[in-house]
């Protein structure tokens, strides 16, 4: 079958950053010895903290001009902007409004929705896939799905 001419190779562009952060397991749906049995050493009240490192994946048809799918800047600015220095040496929990205000738990499962919704307010359907990994062993993968 012949190619369309119209048809561009579709390429997956990945750009990561990365945050210092402290933050506490805690939640209020909980009993305080629901909180320390499910959380553990992370639920210390006096907080702990994670360098944490997210990978932020476009997708999209590579420009036949440009080569490009995302110029690279605007995505690092844009990583920058919406989440390194509004995350980075803040404390998760007191400093981040989306925790603050909906006072749900500061784990990487909530932290990668979060960091989505932040990103597709400016990438919208470009935005593919979020990565939060928070420490060598173990990160949360979101691509905007609900089940
Ligand atoms: N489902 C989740 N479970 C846990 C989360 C989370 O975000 N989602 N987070 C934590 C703690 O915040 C913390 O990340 C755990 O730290 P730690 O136990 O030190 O992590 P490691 O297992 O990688 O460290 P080791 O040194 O290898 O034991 C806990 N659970
Ligand atoms: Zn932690």
């Amino acid at each position: 079958m012949e190619s369309n001419a119209q048809e561009r190779p579709l390429v997956f562009v990945t750009r990561q950053e990365s945050f210092s952060a402290a933050h506490r397991l805690n939640s209020s749906k909980l009993t305080e010895e629901e909180n320390v049995a499910i959380y553990g050493k992370c639920n210390n009240e006096h907080f702990h903290g994670h360098n944490y490192t997210v990978k932020v994946t476009i997708r999209g048809p590579v420009h036949p001009d440009t080569g490009m799918v995302v110029n690279l800047s605007s995505l690092k600015e844009a990583i920058r902007e919406l989440i390194v220095e509004p995350f980075d040496h803040k404390n998760l929990d007191l400093d981040v409004f989306e925790f603050c205000k909906l006072g749900i738990p500061s784990t990487m499962e909530n932290l990668v929705v979060i960091i989505w919704k932040r990103l597709f307010s400016r990438f919208k359907d470009l935005l593919y896939e979020v990565v939060v990994q928070e420490t060598n062993g173990h990160y949360a993968t979101y691509r905007g799905e609900t089940c």
